[in-house]
């Protein structure tokens, strides 16, 4: 039964492995259209959580509604409705990029030319005829995504799809994450990479050791940390005695290459530089998430 309810919702589950608690009571809702990000560390449980809430692994507790249903036991009525890229993506043996998509959607019962159109949403067009073995690591990666969007699934899990991928691959992929939101789809993805879920995603799960540390839209977990900001200007700007007056400055450091003022209020203290004529070449640093997965675990962050 559901009427207009969460696309997700995912209540207490949890799984250990021997004395290992991989997934220790992890609880969330993702709303129909939304882009969320469950990231944190290498082993943190992303994966683990991810494969119990699309229904591949059984949960030793909690539960999980995908559009009302629970996916566990295998549920045939919730597969034509989600779309599920694994981590180790399989192909089918010599088959081109335009044939492997339409073998998945023929699984489906979906036309060809629907299944082709997602090579162009994927920006595959041009490789439509290359076998898949012949494709690089993000094209491939692109590919991958293609096939579980080939049935046309209102949800679509993506477990690390940019990982091992060049910067500029990985940016093209966030062109090909953002198109996909734009067609409706709710997507829920997991990363290590902290930058890229701030980019992308609506609402993120900071997991770690099996836990969820927080939630909420990137920019208000940033906000809330309610860090200092680093304003950081060109050395011999302003000396360090000045720079240590300026109002909201509190931590001054020059290191020979740049002065950086740590500031409670930017505002002020860039407004005051203004009026100094020091900020040519200047730069402002906020908090990230790194800050905010520093904050929450005592541990800097490592991808
Ligand atoms: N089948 C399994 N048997 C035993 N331990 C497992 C199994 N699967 C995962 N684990 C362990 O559970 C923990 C969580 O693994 P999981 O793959 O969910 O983490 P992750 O956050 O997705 O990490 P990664 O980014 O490296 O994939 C890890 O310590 C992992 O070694």
């Amino acid at each position: 039964m559901r009427a207009d309810g969460p696309a997700i919702v995912v209540s207490d589950i949890r799984k250990s492995y021997g004395d290992l608690r991989a997934v220790d009571g992890v609880s969330f809702t993702v709303a129909e259209g939304e882009f969320f990000g469950l990231l944190g560390p290498n082993g943190a449980g992303k994966s683990t959580t991810l494969e119990i809430i699309e229904g591949l692994r059984k949960p030793d507790s909690g539960s999980v509604r995908i559009l009302g249903e629970s996916p566990w036991p295998r549920n045939p009525a919730l597969l034509p409705k989600m779309g599920v890229q694994l981590q180790a993506s399989s192909f089918f043996e010599r088959l081109t990029s335009k044939e492997q998509l339409q073998t998945f959607g023929s699984l489906y019962g979906v036309s060809r030319a629907a299944a082709v159109d997602m090579l162009e949403l994927v920006g595959l067009t041009d490789k439509a005829d290359v076998q898949e073995n012949n494709l690089s690591g993000g094209q491939r990666q692109r590919l991958s995504i293609a096939c579980a969007l080939a049935h046309d699934p209102e949800i679509v899990f993506l477990d690390e799809p940019t990982a091992a991928l060049d910067p500029q691959a990985r940016r093209n992929l966030w062109d090909v994450l953002r198109a996909i939101q734009a067609r409706g789809k709710t997507i829920v993805y997991t990363t290590h990479h902290l930058d890229e879920a701030e980019i992308l995603c609506d609402r993120v799960a900071v997991v770690d050791k099996g836990r969820v540390m927080a939630m909420g839209a990137p920019a208000w977990l940033v906000r809330k940390l309610d860090a200092q900001t680093q304003v950081i200007v060109e050395h011999g700007t302003v000396t360090v005695e000045i720079a240590r007056n300026l109002p909201g400055a509190d931590k001054v450091i020059d290191d020979g290459v740049s002065v950086i003022i740590a500031t409670n209020d930017a505002g002020l203290t860039i407004k005051a530089l203004g009026e100094l004529d020091a900020l040519n070449k200047a730069q402002v640093r906020t908090a990230t998430l790194e800050d905010v997965f520093l904050h929450l675990t005592g541990r800097a962050y490592r991808e």
